[in-house]
């Protein structure tokens, strides 16, 4: 029973707003068993009875409104056959269908992929960290509309999947549309109507092709990053599809730009991940750092060949990446997964510039650099820059220009920290009330107490603060290291 018909009855609904709900649960029960929620990819096509489980499915993610935008898309013939469930995921639902008459008329028959977005807002909220910081979806953050986030999301997978695709270097579904929760692309069948297998799933015939998969994972991840702009940031072996004897890439909805704060901690979230399973599959593998050197670096040592070519990539890898193969490089490993990787010093934090200046950060571009040992002293920052230990405090309004206005600079510091202390402590000191109103009078005696010890602790705290000429020299010298 093709959607069309289970979709007249849809229409029902839009005669009285008043039973809505009530019709589209009849809806749902009498139609239920058609929407046929057997496993595609995996179990016999039989038909399914109207258990718990398919209930389950069908109110999950089909929910009258996502029931709306399939009618409109089989309205519009972008579908015309919605069939079984292939994966029912804790983020979407991903059904079989096929095409029906194209927007321009043409009629070839197409399998596709139906990703549908649960709307559950507890499934969203680990989503956030994706989509903050992406310049892309700065306006579209709806805080506290669910729906509105899932719309952002899917569109988000639609994008980044597109990206993927015209840039014709890693392999991926062609998107086909995108309507709120609802994601339409390509199928990648095995060629008998199942789905082609998961990386996980694939019956690999021995170690020299398990390896060459895990090259080219390699090669994609660099290929990503270098040439498609995209961390894919949940990459492992339930997020590729082997199918023509290719690897496909899938599941883009968390990918973000390499601009986003977290992306090279996704990176090497993603890295880890695949080294974990090819590892299982006890072939040799790269260590994480070489791996992450291999994807970010723009240019590679002794590499002849297309820069947008995995097979040319794949080739490289193969000859040029040291195999992890002592404890050290395990070692090594473990050190830089609890690196805190920024890409400069602007992007440390106030806070946490005493730490880099203990040598506890390393700067990105000593990471990328071919030769580790000759750049090791960019690492330590302790060791590059005397810092004096006597470094005199400064206060942050002063523009740092420099040692020569330190001195009557301190004065004028010292000053206006005084008037910060008054007026800082005023609202920083000023006891609330119960009702949070401030306290209005205070004895002389006490306030006088108050504001000296307040000061007290200014003058501790600028004497371990590095001075901003320091910060200023630290920035210059690690930048000319370049
Ligand atoms: N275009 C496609 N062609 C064939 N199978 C697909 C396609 N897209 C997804 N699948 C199948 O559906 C599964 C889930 O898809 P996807 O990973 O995109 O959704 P998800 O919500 O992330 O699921 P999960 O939470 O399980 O990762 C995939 O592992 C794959 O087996
Ligand atoms: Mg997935």
């Amino acid at each position: 029973m093709g959607l069309s018909s289970h979709m007249e009855s849809l229409d029902l609904c839009d005669q009285n707003d008043i039973h809505r709900d009530h019709i589209n649960t009849q809806v749902m029960d009498k139609h239920a068993q058609n929407i046929k929620t057997d496993e595609l990819s995996g179990g016999k096509t039989k038909k399914t009875t109207k258990d718990k489980a398919n209930r389950a499915t069908v109110e999950n993610v089909l929910d009258p409104r996502t029931m709306r935008f399939l009618k409109a898309l089989t309205t519009r013939g972008v579908i015309s056959e919605f069939n079984g469930c292939l994966s029912t995921g804790k983020e979407a639902n991903v059904y079989h269908a096929f095409s029906g008459t194209g927007p321009n008329g043409e009629t070839e028959r197409r399998e596709l992929a139906i990703k549908i977005f649960k709307t559950s807002i507890l499934v969203f909220k680990d989503r956030e960290r994706y989509v903050d910081g992406e310049f892309r979806f700065r306006n579209s953050r709806s805080q506290h509309n669910p729906r509105k986030m899932i719309k952002v999301w899917a569109e988000k997978e639609f994008r980044n999947l597109k990206r993927i695709y015209q840039s014709k270097v890693v392999p991926t579904p062609e998107p086909v549309e995108v309507r709120s929760n609802v994601l339409v692309m390509e199928f990648l069948n095995r060629g008998d109507g199942f789905a082609s297998p998961r990386l996980k799933d694939y019956p690999f015939k021995d170690a020299a092709e398990i390896s060459s998969y895990y090259f080219t994972m390699v090669a994609y991840m660099r290929l990503l990053y270098q040439k498609c702009q995209l961390v894919h940031a949940d990459l492992s072996e339930y997020n590729a599809l082997i199918h023509e004897n290719k690897l496909y890439i899938i599941d883009v909805s968390q990918s973000v730009q390499p601009e986003h704060p977290m992306s090279l901690d996704f990176l090497r979230m993603d890295i880890k991940n695949v080294n974990g399973f090819f590892e299982r599959m006890s072939i040799d593998i790269f260590s994480e750092r070489v791996i992450f050197q291999f994807v970010i670096s723009e240019t590679l040592e002794k590499f002849a060949g297309d820069y947008s070519s995995s097979t040319d990539l794949v080739e490289y890898i193969a000859k040029n990446l040291p195999v992890k193969s002592t404890p050290e490089d395990e070692a090594e490993d473990e050190v830089f997964r609890s690196l805190h990787l920024v890409r400069n010093l602007g992007g440390l934090e106030e806070r946490d510039f005493d730490r880099f200046t203990m040598g506890k950060f390393d700067l990105l571009k000593s990471l990328i650099a071919n030769d580790n040992k000759k750049n090791a002293k960019n690492f330590t920052a302790s060791e590059q820059f005397e810092l004096s230990s006597s470094s005199e405090d400064e206060d942050d309004s002063d523009d740092g220009s420099g040692s020569e206005s330190e001195s009557d600079g301190d004065d004028s510091i010292r000053a206006s920290d005084e008037d910060e202390d008054e007026e800082g402590s005023d609202s920083d000191y000023v006891e609330k009330t119960k009702d949070n109103k401030h306290k209005k009078h205070e004895d002389k005696d006490m306030k006088k107490q108050r504001k000296d010890e307040a000061k007290d602790a200014k003058r501790e705290k600028r004497k371990t603060k590095v001075k901003k000429h320091v910060k200023k020299r630290l920035v210059k010298k690690t930048k000319s290291k370049k």
